[in-house]
């Protein structure tokens, strides 16, 4: 009996043996030895396969002379020939450990804020990404080297409640005064419910002139940034600066623009964006871009080398997914809403949590203007505008912090209240 059972298991060994050569194939990842009589690839070097019903742990290392850049470059060919749900890890040059899962996320991971809150608390500009294969949840701090995000995928694939839920979380999670949000939506559809929030500057931008003002006015708010941070204070960035005036913070401001690529032939628009995403990051101006195809006329340049965290909602094809750099996400299946391949410093598999829109409409009430505030709030809507600090600054060189300058309803329309 025992005797059969290894038989069993030497077989199986031998099989995900021949799979991982399979890979190492497709993915050229070998070298090639020629004499006069035949030709013998030779693949790096299997150390150990172990495996059970939920999961085949490889262990493999580089042949000398073959580039570890190439394992990265080449995590395409893994994806082709195990699917998926597998992860590749590095503890040294050329030593790497392949897990391949079996287990598969719950189809339906329900929105809990105050359960994900332990996950995200004592971050600066925290995304909560999701769930993992592991179970684990899936979080990242903008604010702290993981900056800018474009979100894509297809229609219906669950990408626009990814964002929804995004949003939700952040506006939660920081204060109106700390968290300043830009909101540009051409399909009229997807940002209505953050409509009053405090945190949303000006109008819900639909309209290509309306989009562009509001890029526009990110741009001027990165320029005065780098005045007021730059030359003035002769400071780093904005973590440099709120240390010093903890008592003024300038906000974190995230500019969130939908159905990005229609914004192609807008070449104004797409400078400015491209300027935003190189400068943007240390003055604490963020972007998160939503698509449905990350279109290479709209992902080239700058965009396509800041941008670099991906979340792959269920993509069309290979040359699309390579497109948006996430892999594996062309073989997510239609029914798996919410899926994506979330590309943050390796690639992997991740459910997004799903936040309804009626119930993100409730869980938003507290944080929307009141009606009789709504004036007041389009007038200071810029608060803190660094244009004020400079000024009031220049005005009183003495004072080592800045003040600020508050506008009054007298101010703006002449006692007309
Ligand atoms: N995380 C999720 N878990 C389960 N179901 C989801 C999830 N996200 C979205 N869905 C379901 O998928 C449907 C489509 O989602 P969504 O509208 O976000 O797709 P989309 O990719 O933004 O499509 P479009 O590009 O047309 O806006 C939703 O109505 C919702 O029922």
């Amino acid at each position: 009996m025992r005797l059969l059972e290894k038989m069993k298991a030497d077989k199986q060994e031998k099989l995900l043996q021949k799979k991982l050569i399979e890979a190492f194939d497709v993915s050229g990842i070998y070298m090639e030895y020629t004499s006069e009589k035949y030709k013998k690839r030779i693949y790096p070097k299997i150390h150990s396969i172990k495996f059970n019903e939920n999961r085949i742990e490889y262990v493999f290392t580089l042949l000398n002379g073959q580039d570890p850049k190439e394992i990265k470059k080449k995590e395409y060919a893994f994806y082709q020939v195990f699917g998926r749900t597998l992860k590749i890890e590095t503890d040294s040059i050329k030593k790497y450990t392949l897990t391949v899962s079996n287990r598969t996320i719950p189809k339906k991971f329900i929105y809990d804020y105050k359960k994900f809150l332990p996950a995200i608390e004592g971050m600066k500009l925290p995304i909560f990404g999701g769930v993992n294969l592991d179970g684990e949840y899936i979080v990242w701090d903008m604010a702290d080297g993981k900056p800018h995000l474009l979100a894509a995928g297809e229609n219906g694939s669950g990408k626009s409640a990814g964002v929804r839920q995004i949003l939700a979380t952040l506006i939660q999670f920081k204060k109106s005064s700390e968290l300043h949000l830009y909101l540009c939506d051409p399909k009229f559809t997807e940002f209505h419910l953050f409509g009053d929030v405090e945190h949303v500057q000006g109008k819900i931008a639909c309209e290509m002139d309306d989009i562009y003002n509001n890029i526009k006015a990110v741009k001027k708010e990165l320029d005065d940034r780098k005045r007021l941070i730059g030359e003035q204070e002769k400071l780093t960035g904005i973590e440099k600066y709120n240390d010093r005036y903890h008592d003024k913070k300038i906000p974190y401001v995230l500019l969130v623009i939908d159905e990005f690529a229609q914004l192609k032939d807008k070449k104004d628009s797409i400078n400015l964006i491209e300027t935003i995403s190189a400068q943007g990051r240390a003055f604490g101006i963020f972007l998160l871009l939503a698509t449905q195809r990350a279109e290479a006329q709209v992902m080239n340049g700058l965009i396509k080398q800041n941008i670099t965290i991906r979340m792959g909602f269920r993509h069309a094809d290979l040359i699309n997914s390579r497109i948006t750099n996430t892999i594996g996400s062309e073989k997510i299946s239609m029914e798996d809403k919410g899926r994506f391949i979330l590309k943050l410093d390796e690639a992997m598999e991740v459910q997004a949590p799903l936040l309804e829109e009626e119930i993100a409409e409730k869980l938003l009430e507290p944080y929307k203007r009141k009606e009789e505030e709504v004036k007041r709030e389009a007038i200071t809507w810029s608060f803190p505008n660094c244009n004020e600090i400079i000024e009031s600054n220049e005005e009183k060189k003495e004072q080592s912090k800045p003040v600020i300058k508050k506008l009054t309803i007298d101010d703006l329309f002449g006692g007309d209240k």
